[in-house]
């Protein structure tokens, strides 16, 4: 789905839409299945291009993958993995960041894996150097070629001891999905501990994995001779959540989030109330409004779990061009996470972009040549503009300001959002947006 989106703003969002699992647990436990010797069945999965692309790669590897996308199941039969005969895994190179995962239990399976270039926002260079350091402590012997990563452990993968820079994400996946079916044990220190990394622990452990998770972010893995597939549940998408909840704010509007669960929101929430937004935790999700008055200005900074999520700070940024005074956001995760913000100043916001760290910590960062910071002063109104999405976060942010203005906005590259929002446009419909799809001329 390509195309022009046409989109009258200056309507609130209001109505009520459903979210289902997370991109960023789904697509783990998808690789997760590659593991066990038994077919594993996952419930809740969204339908949104990366569960398209991992599935279309699994199958590659000679998973067989059945996705009932109405019924959001997912059946996936790996007994066929050590025969399959992978041709044309370049055609996935830039697909998304998902592949380098598959690094630990293809080696496993197979004695070797070739990893495409990876894709994924581009919001910061995005190195792979601790994964491959990680593979590499567990035993594998790494090759960097110019279209993508050749892997052999010729003596297996044993367990190590692994201590990270930075609590990346990723990483720690990595390590978990290696470290389970390696010989012995492992810890890693200064892991992240996600939500979605916690809900893979939980898979992993269904299929027989021993791990134990300190509090002080050290995580200890047994390895194990055999894994067995699954039977799991996806915890729901807190950052689709949080973006409907933006947009709500943006909009003026009132939007009931079903499926949104509020233990993985904590932070979220708070933020939210403290910027002037209302919510009310019922049993099928969370209701988002926003409560009439000004809405008040914030100092934010985003970070690792339990901290205010990166993936929240784009689409928030918008409802906070509508507060009254100066919000200052200091973003810690990723060294170039605002250049969205060049559309939104087009649309008459008043953002102003800074090298230093604002905000109370100082990030990995500062002092260096990167605009992670951000003054936002408001409120301003927000007229139409003609729009090109460039990423994922920031082109849902670009939809909001879009909702929020008053005029036609035309938007293009939107298949950019499939990546991580389902059904996007079937949602603003829910929520009487006025919005519609047209050819590109
Ligand atoms: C598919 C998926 O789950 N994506 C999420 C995942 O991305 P992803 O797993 O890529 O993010 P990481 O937590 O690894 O990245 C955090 C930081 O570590 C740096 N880094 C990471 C790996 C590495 O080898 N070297 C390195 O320097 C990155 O450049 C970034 O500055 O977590 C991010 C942080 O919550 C989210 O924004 C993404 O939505
Ligand atoms: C940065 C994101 O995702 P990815 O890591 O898949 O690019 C995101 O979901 O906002």
């Amino acid at each position: 789905m390509d195309g022009l989106l046409t989109v009258e703003g200056g309507t609130p969002l209001t109505g009520e839409i459903v979210v289902r699992g997370a991109k960023n647990f789904v697509s783990k436990a998808m690789v997760a299945a590659l593991l066990g010797e038994t077919p594993s069945h996952l419930s809740n999965v969204p339908v949104i291009r990366d569960v398209d692309v991992v599935a279309d790669l699994l199958r590659l590897h000679g998973v067989t993958v059945d996705h009932d996308r109405d019924d959001g199941v997912l059946h996936l039969d790996p007994s066929d993995v050590e025969s399959a005969h992978v041709a044309d895994i370049d055609a996935y190179a830039g697909s998304s960041r998902i592949p380098i995962l598959f690094c630990g239990p293809l080696l496993h399976r197979l004695g070797e894996a070739f990893i495409p270039d990876l894709g994924g926002c581009r919001i910061g260079d995005r190195p792979i150097n601790y994964h491959l350091d990680i593979l590499r402590n567990f035993g594998a012997v790494v090759d960097k070629g110019s279209q993508g990563i050749q892997l052999s452990a010729p003596r297996g993968l044993v367990g190590t001891r692994i201590e990270l820079p930075y609590p990346s994400v990723g990483a720690t996946e990595q390590t978990l999905l290696t470290a389970v079916r390696a010989t012995g044990l492992t810890e890693l220190v200064g892991a992240a501990i996600e939500p979605e990394i916690t809900d893979l622990i939980a898979v992993l452990q269904k299929m027989g994995a021993i791990i134990s998770v300190d509090t002080d972010r050290t995580i200890r893995i047994e390895g194990v001779d055999r894994l067995v597939g699954y039977r799991h549940t996806s915890l729901a998408d807190r950052i689709e959540a949080g973006s409907w909840a933006s947009a709500a704010l943006a909009t003026r509007g009132d939007v009931v989030v079903r499926g949104a669960s509020q233990p993985e929101m904590m932070t979220f929430l708070n933020t939210f109330r403290k910027v002037g937004g209302e919510f009310d935790v019922r049993d099928d999700g969370i209701r988002f409004w926003h409560r009439g008055g000004e809405l008040r200005p914030i100092v934010l900074e985003t970070d690792v779990h339990p901290g205010f999520m990166t993936d929240w700070q784009q689409p928030l940024v918008v409802a906070l061009t509508q507060a009254t005074g100066l919000s200052i956001v200091h973003e810690t995760v990723y060294e170039n996470r605002f250049g969205f913000t060049d559309a939104l100043r087009g649309m008459g916001a008043k953002i102003q972009i800074y090298r230093e760290c604002l905000g109370g910590l100082s990030c990995r960062f500062g002092r260096r040549n990167f605009f992670h910071s951000a003054v936002v002063s408001g409120p301003t109104p927000l007229h139409a503009a003609d729009i090109e999405v460039p990423d994922l976060r920031g082109g849902f942010s670009h939809l909001i300001a879009a909702l929020a203005a008053e005029g036609t906005s035309r938007v293009r590259g939107i298949s950019i959002i499939n990546r991580g929002y389902e059904n996007f446009l079937g949602k603003l419909e829910a929520l009487s947006a006025k919005a519609s799809m047209g050819a590109l001329v």
